[in-house]
């Protein structure tokens, strides 16, 4: 199939209606956020993916921006017949409160004063960008989202989501991430807080009209970015070379290549980055404990997850390891969350989430294709109640252009099944009541069936649909062979 990318995008903004109020207790005015979307939302409005960035990412994800050299930070996941494939689902990534990328952030203007927040932006926690999201998506009117994937601080959103608004999540995939910050991801956050504080430009937070503190920002990301990576890929792409010299110069000038790499990735950043959002949003980062500070076990904290969950680490990242997601998927599997842990390998350390496209692809794509009958099938099927007449049930049939109508009683349990060959029938043989006509033993899919399972029920009796029902017996929609040919045929459902 042909990948190509979403093409030229532009990002929206949505203006929340009312305040938000925060884990801290503060409130947030006219709050904006920043969102891409790209796709198309479906009909039942069933098919949306929402990607949650990382510390320093935003909401363009995929395709170009005009005059960008570079096109969004996951473009070789998104666009019509990737990973992320947008001839099927509507992907939506939004900038994160705190950030600086459009959402409302410390670089903002502060309604009160006219002035930039600076540090009176209030602390904001994974939390809050969570509950930021959730108003976009109701915004959207997105009632349940297909899935939410993201990596690293991404990774944290998916698990909250998971956590704060377990019904409105089918599926997830936390990412290189972690269920709370450990010591030493937040000592190296630390490091780099002190860093942009200790810079003079900083000035307490009051730089916006001034010198902006690029040195003590350049050297948190430098600090930041010695954690993105691991020992072994900073073998392959540097070893000890040195950078346009022959010998050592014996002074404190740049001599290794490695030296050079991270000034320019140090110095990059300044010019897309706002030091207050580095230090709100780090500090997010350490916040983060679904654990809420050892109160609770992680298996409590993930007691009403619903959705499936997709765990993926990366076997060489020291900064969000294997062990702590590994963690994860033991706390889900106690609650019997359906859950499944890939790692991948490779060289890159924590960044391997951003560059080992082949890997993630594969994975992710196995993990969409185990389609569930929920995920297809038709909500609120028409149904009639055993006393409709035949006419009545003819009616509805031909007005909702369908062949096969549940019979259910007055609290919506399935009683049984007529279709429109027993309406034949009921003329030819001069039938009037549903009940001579309807069959009671009706063969039924659940919600959580595998879509294979369906499949196999439909051809073994020679059905072109079945009626879902929850455990208690109560018809929730309707699976039919169309649901399945169009999954196959790969077109939007
Ligand atoms: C979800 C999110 O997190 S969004 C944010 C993700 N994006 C970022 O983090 C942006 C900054 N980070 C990076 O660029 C990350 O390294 C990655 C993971 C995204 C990219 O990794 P890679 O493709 O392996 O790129 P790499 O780390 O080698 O960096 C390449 C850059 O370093 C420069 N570079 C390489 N060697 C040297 C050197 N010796 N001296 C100076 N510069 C060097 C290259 O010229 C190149 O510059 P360019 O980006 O302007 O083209
Ligand atoms: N390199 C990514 C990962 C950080 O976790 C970023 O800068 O956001």
């Amino acid at each position: 199939m042909k990948k190509e990318s979403v093409g030229v995008v532009e990002t929206k903004y949505y203006n929340l209606s009312e305040e938000l109020k925060l884990e801290s207790g503060d409130r947030l005015k006219d709050v904006t956020i920043a969102y891409e979307t790209y796709g198309t939302l479906n009909k039942q409005k069933s098919n949306a993916i929402l990607v949650c960035h990382a510390l320093s990412g935003d909401a363009h994800v995929a395709g170009w921006h005009e005059g960008d050299r570079k096109p969004g930070w996951w473009d070789n996941i998104i666009g019509p017949g990737k990973c992320l494939d947008t001839d099927r689902y509507f992907i939506i990534c939004s900038n994160v409160i705190g950030g600086c990328q459009g959402s409302t952030g410390p670089s903002s203007t502060n309604p009160e004063t006219g002035k930039p927040y600076a540090l009176k932006f209030p602390i904001i926690t994974i939390k809050d960008m969570v509950k930021a999201q959730k108003k976009l998506i109701d915004h959207l009117e997105i009632k349940q989202l297909f899935s939410v994937v993201g990596g690293s601080m991404g990774g944290m959103q998916v698990l909250q989501w998971c956590v704060s608004y377990p019904d409105m999540v089918r599926s997830a995939i936390p990412i290189a991430t972690t269920s709370y910050s450990s010591p030493q991801q937040i000592a190296f956050n630390e490091v780099g807080r002190r860093a942009i504080i200790s810079d003079p430009h900083w000035n307490e937070g009051n730089y916006y009209t001034g010198e902006f503190p690029d040195n003590g920002l350049a050297l948190a990301r430098m600090i930041g970015h010695i954690t993105y990576l691991s020992n072994e890929s900073m073998y392959e792409k540097f070893g000890r070379r040195l950078q346009d010299k022959e010998e050592y110069g014996f002074d404190f000038s740049t001599d290794f290549e490695v030296e050079s790499y991270l000034h320019y990735q140090g110095n990059t950043f300044t010019k897309r980055f706002d030091a207050n959002s580095y230090l709100y949003i780090s500090k997010a980062i350490d916040y983060f404990d679904l654990t809420e500070n050892g109160t609770l076990s992680l298996s409590e904290a993930f007691k009403d997850v619903k959705a499936r969950v997709l765990v993926i680490s990366v076997d060489s990242d020291w900064l969000y390891t294997p062990a702590e997601s590994k963690e994860i998927v033991m706390a889900l599997t106690a609650n019997e969350v359906e859950v499944s842990y890939c790692q991948i390998k490779s060289s890159y350390g924590h960044d391997a989430f951003l560059l080992e496209i082949g890997q993630l692809s594969y994975i992710i794509n196995g993990f969409y294709s185990e389609t569930l009958v929920v995920d297809v099938m038709t909500l609120n099927a028409a149904t009639v109640t055993e006393d409709s007449s035949i006419e009545e049930a003819a009616e509805l049939m031909l007005d909702e252009k369908v062949t096969h109508l549940p019979v259910v009683s007055e609290e919506g349990k399935m009683l049984g099944i007529v279709t429109a060959w027993d309406i034949s029938k009921a003329v030819a043989l001069k039938y009037d009541k549903l009940d001579e006509i309807m069959t009671r033993d009706v063969i039924t899919a659940l919600p959580q069936d595998p879509i294979e399972s369906a499949a196999i029920k439909m051809r073994k009796h020679n059905i072109s649909s079945l009626p879902v029902v929850n455990d208690q017996g109560r018809v929730l929609g309707l699976i039919t062979t169309d649901h399945i040919s169009t999954l196959i045929a790969g077109d939007k459902y």
